[in-house]
């Protein structure tokens, strides 16, 4: 696999409008998946395909820390789902009342029904002691690798793969499972599949458990406290 895979003639161009849709469709259609995921076989030019999307991320000093584990075992699969239900049993704890028995049914991971599971791990340590801009933010390598399972993730949506990202796991317990060397953290647990249907809306939102903020909220001005100085972005944001 080369650099070239997706070279375009004239890449300085903006994009056409149907490029540009496509990559917004992209972006507001993806979905988190665990409860539609089909069983069929996600075609091995297609994962690699989203691996190679995920290895093109952004990354600090062009460190590229990740790594990619493909998790077809079933037996390791098995072990994640383990962890997940202790993690779970205690996440729930968090809630009282009816907030707790609506936690407890939302389904919060495919990691078996889901035809294939993948780790998208950060080797804290590649690159050397010095990796240019990561001096002052350590956790920069870990930002990078946020970067990859997003592009991972833009890429499933518009192939028609759903991605699922389990956190509710017990990292040191996942990193013994998956016999991640010392300086290898597993960033990302995530099940991918094809699947019956994209959501129009997230779950939990669907669910009633939380629901998107307005943007015209989360945008300030210069510093915390100061609102936008442009009238016309003021009022775009607002349009929604
Ligand atoms: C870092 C991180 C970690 C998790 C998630 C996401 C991210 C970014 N999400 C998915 C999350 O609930 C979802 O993204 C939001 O609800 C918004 O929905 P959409 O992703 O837009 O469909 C998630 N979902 C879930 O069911 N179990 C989980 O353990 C997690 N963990």
């Amino acid at each position: 696999m080369t650099d070239d895979r997706t070279h375009r003639p004239n890449q300085n161009r903006p994009f056409s409008d149907e490029e540009t849709s496509g990559l917004y469709r992209a972006i507001h259609e993806r979905r988190d998946v665990r409860s539609q995921f089909l069983p069929d076989p996600i075609p091995p030019d297609v994962l690699a395909r989203l691996l190679d999307a995920a290895h093109h991320a952004p990354s600090v000093g062009f460190m590229q820390p990740w790594d990619f584990l493909v998790i077809d075992s079933k037996s390791v699969r098995s072990a994640v789902l383990s962890i997940f239900e202790e993690e779970n049993r205690k996440a729930a704890e968090n809630y009282e009342g009816e907030r707790n028995a609506q936690y407890k049914s939302l389904k919060l991971q495919g990691i078996l029904e889901s035809p294939i599971n993948l780790c998208i791990t950060c080797d804290r340590s590649r690159g050397g002691s010095h990796v240019l801009g990561r001096n002052s933010i350590v956790e920069t390598d870990l930002f990078s690798t946020c970067l990859a399972v997003q592009n991972f993730w833009l890429a499933a949506r518009a192939e028609g793969i759903g991605v699922g990202w389990v956190s509710i796991l017990d990292q040191e317990k996942l990193a013994k499972t998956l016999k991640l060397p010392e300086h290898v953290y597993p960033l990302a647990y995530l099940c991918l599949g094809f699947v019956s249907e994209f959501l129009e809306q997230p779950e939990l939102q669907k669910k009633g458990w939380r629901s998107r903020l307005p943007l015209a909220d989360l945008v300030r001005g210069s510093t915390w406290g100061e609102s936008l100085t442009e009238p016309a972005l003021e009022a775009e944001i607002r349009k929604g």
